[in-house]
């Protein structure tokens, strides 16, 4: 009989995430988390993605480390979610344990030995000594009153390489008192295939223990893999936000949530709402900035650039799939560049409530086009300067900047003085700041307050070249306003990259003024 039939048939329709974003996830070269920040992610990944357990450090690390694990558990005990808090320990006999013990901790997954050579070049010991060493480790955590799991670390080469070994630890561990046998793709190495043949193998040879998948991307093939897993049934993977982990990291917790459920048809115990916010806060306290195509979670997956999907969307959905924005909190954004045409021009127009005739329609995307050309990103908020200057619109002109001179020295503050039309009055200003994008918003500031106009807050100021850009190239410059309720994009291009800055500054305030006018 065929044995693929034999394990999909017997599919588990409950499937456990344990997201270990922070200890694998910390593995990723370049990354710590402060203990504020951990406390912080492990609260989103219980609390409101709903993942079944975390695992959040690996047991004698560093003080820093202690005080994160115990500020964990405390949150934890008292949101009743202590046993879905785990930390790996060593086969150590009692000081991962005692370790685990002092954070309040109440779940050990202790790493062993899963292949033969670890075993001996790693540790120098035989299974039997191994064996022997990791049972004492169990009986004292168990004394203590700790659930244990157990890694097998270098299972995926240990059965290939060596699967007696892998056998004779299982027959010698599997009436311990551990509740997940762990089974990792340490190094990446394993294709899908391979997956549901080892782990089916594992499933069938020990039918009342409960396994758990750990891979890791480095072919590229965590999530497929972690299919592959589900198939052969096991009954829980492990995965990270942003796909964070040790090497090319761990299967994404995102892309691994919508495909169980959307492909494999798994119950899962995650809300999908939150996926994204979980993200951004990774994104954030890692450093580790993600793909803008990372599945589910990058900035651009729910764009679409080109002309002839915008058409089939406006006609009725049928660029349309199931993995659809709303689903995350996201929305959909129809890209403005060479690409476009008439309908992508017509979603944004939408998106910003404007209206336009049809003559004016095709003036303006034959501006976006000749500027999506010359390579320049357009966003959204671009849209109404580019339909200002080919309709030679006023409404948008509610300030220009006349004239600009900046001075910037070592060790000296930067100074500006500008001069500036604001609603047809003009003013002269001067200010002083750390840079010059800093000392024009001191000068601009002082002319705006008359308006009672205050520009927000900088959340992001992203300075750009063209790729294969020379010293002499344009300047991109991409800010990130915070503006209360939401956050606004704007850009300015220029061979001065302050000027850039500037430019994208005015273009804010031109849109808000505008807004504040029509509030009137
Ligand atoms: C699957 C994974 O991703 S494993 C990730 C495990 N997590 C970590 O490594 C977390 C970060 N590590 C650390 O902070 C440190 O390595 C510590 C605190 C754990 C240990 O530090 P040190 O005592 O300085 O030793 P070192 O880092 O060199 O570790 C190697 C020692 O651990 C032993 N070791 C390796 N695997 C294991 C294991 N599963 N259980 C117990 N000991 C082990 C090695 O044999 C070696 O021992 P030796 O010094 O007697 O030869």
């Amino acid at each position: 009989m065929n044995t693929r039939h034999v394990a999909a048939a017997a599919l588990p329709r409950k499937i456990e995430l344990m997201d270990t974003t922070l200890r694998d996830g910390e593995q990723t070269q370049g990354v710590a988390f402060t203990p504020m920040e951990k406390v912080s992610i492990a609260k989103a990944l219980l609390q409101f993605l709903r993942v079944d357990r975390i695992e959040v450090a690996s047991a004698r690390v560093s003080e820093g480390e202690k005080e994160a694990v115990s500020r964990i558990n405390q949150w934890a005990a008292e949101e009743g979610f202590a046993e879905r808090v785990e930390v790996l320990g060593f086969v150590d006999h009692t000081r991962s344990v005692d370790w685990i013990k002092s954070t309040g901790g109440s779940v050990i997954n202790l790493l062993a030995k899963g292949s033969e050579k670890h075993c001996r070049e790693q540790l120098g010991k035989t299974l039997e000594q191994h064996c022997a060493d990791v049972l004492q480790t169990i009986n004292y955590a168990h004394e203590q009153g700790l659930k244990i799991n157990l890694y097998l670390e270098d299972w995926s080469n240990g059965y290939k390489d060596s699967p007696e070994y892998v056998y004779g630890f299982m027959d010698k561990l599997q009436h311990s008192s551990v509740r997940h046998f762990m089974l990792p793709d340490t190094l990446g190495v394993m294709a899908p295939d391979e997956v549901f043949d080892s782990l089916g193998d594992m499933c069938r040879r020990y039918p009342d223990l409960h396994f758990d998948f750990h891979p890791h991307n480095d072919y590229g093939l965590a999530t497929a893999n972690v299919m592959a897993a589900v198939r052969a049934g096991v009954s829980a993977v492990h995965c990270t936000v942003n796909c964070l982990g040790e090497r090319a990291g761990n299967a994404s917790l995102a892309e691994v949530a919508v495909v169980l459920r959307d492909k494999m048809g798994m119950q899962l115990a995650i809300d999908e709402s939150h996926l994204v916010r979980i993200s951004d806060m990774v994104e954030n306290f890692s450093g580790k900035r993600i793909a803008a195509n990372a599945p589910i979670v990058g900035a651009d997956v729910f764009t679409q650039t080109a002309g002839i999907h915008a058409d089939g969307d406006q006609k009725g959905g049928l660029y349309k799939t199931k993995l659809g924005p709303e689903r995350f909190s996201r929305t959909r954004s129809y890209a403005l560049g060479k690409m476009s045409g008439k309908a992508s021009l017509k979603k944004n127009l939408e998106q910003l409530e404007l209206d336009l005739s049809e003559e004016d329609q095709k003036k303006v995307l034959a501006r976006i086009v000749s500027i999506g050309d010359s390579k320049q990103t357009i966003t959204t908020d671009d849209l109404p300067f580019i339909i200002a200057d080919v309709l030679e619109s006023k409404n948008y002109q509610h300030i220009e900047l006349l004239a600009c001179a900046i001075n910037s020295g070592m060790d000296l503050q930067s100074t500006v003085s500008l001069r500036v039309n604001v609603k047809g009055e003009k003013h002269q200003a001067t200010g002083a700041g750390s840079g010059g994008f800093d000392a024009f918003i001191d000068a601009i500031g002082k002319v705006l307050a008359r308006y009672d106009y205050t520009l927000p807050a900088l959340a992001d100021y992203e300075i750009r070249i063209p790729k294969g850009g020379h010293a002499s190239a344009l300047t991109e410059c991409v800010i990130t306003w915070d503006c209360g309720n939401e956050l606004r994009k704007t850009r300015g291009v220029h061979v001065n990259q302050v000027f850039a800055g500037i430019q994208a500054a005015i273009k804010l305030i031109n849109i808000q003024l505008h807004e504040m006018a029509a509030m009137r």
